[in-house]
């Protein structure tokens, strides 16, 4: 897949591929003047409200006007850019394609907001590899040929080149006149000339062999789906939610109606976030209510799978702090069953000497995620090397998951209740012991990058090739055995953690929480196919 940013592909050449991740959210047409400190500051909290999503559209005309030095140096574009910085910095890719009033957006002022120009639009590629052209819009307006005209011209280098050398005074005075000469002339226009073409729109789509194309420009909203195509276009998102009747950033996040997100059955139009809990839910830490935690649903299970060493305790667990929830570390269980193994002397690769060591253990959680085994602390001794070693050969056995995976649905019903709700974290909780969760997470990276992370934990750099190797087989021994291998379920979202801290990808998790659904339920609902969290989790089958 090809990625440049700053494309001008425009004339002749392929549009850019970007892939999108789920919970990409697309907006436009904001018309941030900045000149209106109440207009910058709603739009820097809805920014805020943005962290930790994973991706940002913007479709043009992020800004009333964007001429060069004269707006990237004022306060309020200072501000602008920062907040844009921020975004980019809390793990956000944020995808400018610039519009007709800020079509001078350069490089510089993206080195400042963190953000990727694409000056010609893209081609998005969804998880499911369907693709999205993207495109400002006014291109297709087609039958408008003395705006085509003046749009190349205004795009070309000599002016692009004026804009950025004429002192700033002199850059606004000739944009002024620009805005006030275009304004009248587009007064004049009769309105079908200005309209975007059904039959560019379907030319663009094919040759970008894309059945979805996403446009702001004209300020109404589409979703229509008609010639094998669907056309949604976002409305002038900005007006409302970024004045300042927008209070909080919430409110601001909340009303964004008019923008588009990316699930995984495709885009669906933006609405508001889900209701908070119900009153009376008990929260597990003391001291004042936590906002964030208000805005997840009671009984939610959120479960996360992936490979060794790829992040998922940590992440799970910081997570369950952060929401209030209750954190299920399932490889513990499995930890603790073997570590019994071998105390007992019995052979790892024993099947029927593990089910009865499994089942002469009692397992249990204390509400703060802690191990207890036979009522005791199971402590460091299941994290030993040697257990690490064995505990793949026990876990694979079906006899001892069968004990493991309904102590593990009894504990996260016992404790969903007592909290509102779970995370859970292994190998097979989103496909096998949960597969009806709220959120289901699989996260990735790369079997170096997972190498490099354990051996800077235990604090021998040096010794990164030797875990390389055990991460390597224990990733084998669990994608390939017989029960419960483990593998992406395919409503999961995968979650890329190359790059990313690991505050980064909490932050990432706790906005997909926040933002629903990701499995084709009416944002709105809690989940789909008419199961509780209760259904979840009890773990049954959709
Ligand atoms: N995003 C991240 N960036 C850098 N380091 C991370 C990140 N996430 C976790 N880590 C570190 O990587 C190491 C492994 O993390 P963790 O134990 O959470 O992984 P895991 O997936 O639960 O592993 P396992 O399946 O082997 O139990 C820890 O030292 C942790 O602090
Ligand atoms: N749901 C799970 C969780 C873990 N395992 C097995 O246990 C091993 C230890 O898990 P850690 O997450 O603590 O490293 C792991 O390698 C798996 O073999 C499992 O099978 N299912």
């Amino acid at each position: 897949m090809t990625e440049r940013a700053d494309s001008r592909s425009g004339r002749g050449g392929a549009l850019p591929e970007i892939r999108l991740p789920v919970g990409t959210l697309a907006i436009g047409d904001l018309h941030v003047d900045v000149e209106r400190p109440d207009v910058v500051e709603g739009f820097t909290r809805f920014l805020a409200a943005q962290h930790g999503r994973p991706c940002l559209i913007v479709l043009g005309d992020l800004f009333e006007y964007w001429i060069g030095k004269g707006q990237a140096n004022s306060a309020g574009g200072t501000r602008c850019l920062a907040a844009l910085s921020e975004l980019a910095g809390s793990g956000t890719r944020i995808l400018v394609v610039p519009g007709n009033r800020d079509f001078l957006l350069g490089a510089s002022d993206a080195r400042r907001g963190g953000f990727t120009l694409l000056a010609d639009g893209f081609v998005g590629v969804a998880q499911d590899r369907s693709r999205t052209l993207v495109l400002h819009g006014d291109e297709l307006c087609t039958r408008d040929t003395s705006y085509q005209r003046l749009r190349r011209v205004v795009r070309s280098g000599p002016v692009r080149w004026l804009a950025r050398t004429l002192p700033t005074a002199a850059s606004s005075a000739i944009a002024m006149r620009l805005r006030e000469a275009s304004t009248r002339a587009v007064a004049r226009k009769p309105e079908a000339s200005k309209r975007p073409q059904r039959d560019e729109a379907l030319r663009r789509s094919s040759a970008a062999n894309a059945r979805t194309l996403l446009t702001g420009h004209v300020h109404e909203f589409r979703d229509d789906d008609r010639d094998g195509l669907r056309w949604l276009c976002v409305d002038a998102f900005g007006h409302a939610p970024l004045g300042p009747a927008a209070a909080t950033a919430e409110e601001a996040s909340a009303s964004s109606r008019d923008a588009f997100e990316l699930h995984l059955g495709g885009w669906r139009v933006r609405s508001s976030s889900r209701a908070g809990r119900p009153p009376g839910r008990t929260s597990r830490t003391d001291g004042p209510v936590n906002p964030e935690a208000m805005l997840v649903p009671a009984m939610t299970l959120i479960a996360i799978d992936g490979p060794s060493g790829v992040g998922k305790s940590t992440a799970a667990r910081l997570l369950a702090r952060r929401l209030d929830l209750f954190f299920l570390d399932t490889g513990a269980m499995y930890r603790a069953v073997a570590r019994a193994v071998l105390e007992r002397g019995a052979d790892p690769h024993d099947e029927a000497a593990c089910l009865e060591v499994t089942r002469g253990l009692h397992l249990a959680f204390e509400p703060d995620g802690t191990l207890l085994v036979d009522g005791e602390p199971a402590g460091p001794a299941i994290r030993t090397e040697r257990v690490t070693r064995h505990v793949s050969p026990v876990s694979a056995h079906g006899s001892v998951r069968e004990l493991v995976v309904a102590r593990q649905r009894e504990i996260a019903a016992e404790m969903a209740r007592a909290t509102g709700g779970a995370v859970a974290e292994g190998r097979d909780t989103t496909t096998v012991v949960f597969p009806n969760a709220d959120l289901k997470v699989f996260l990735t990276a790369s079997a170096m990058e997972r190498a490099r992370r354990r051996a800077a934990e235990l604090g021998i750099p040096d010794e990164v090739g030797r875990i390389l190797d055990d991460i390597c087989r224990r990733d084998e021994h669990d994608s390939t055995r017989a029960h419960s291998p483990l593998r992406q379920a395919d409503d999961a979202v995968r979650v890329e953690t190359d790059g990313l801290t690991a505050e980064q990808v909490v932050e990432r998790l706790a906005f997909l929480a926040r933002s629903g659904p990701f499995d084709g339920a009416d944002a709105g609902s809690p989940r789909s196919g008419g199961g509780t969290s209760s259904d979840a989790v009890r773990g049954r089958e959709r």
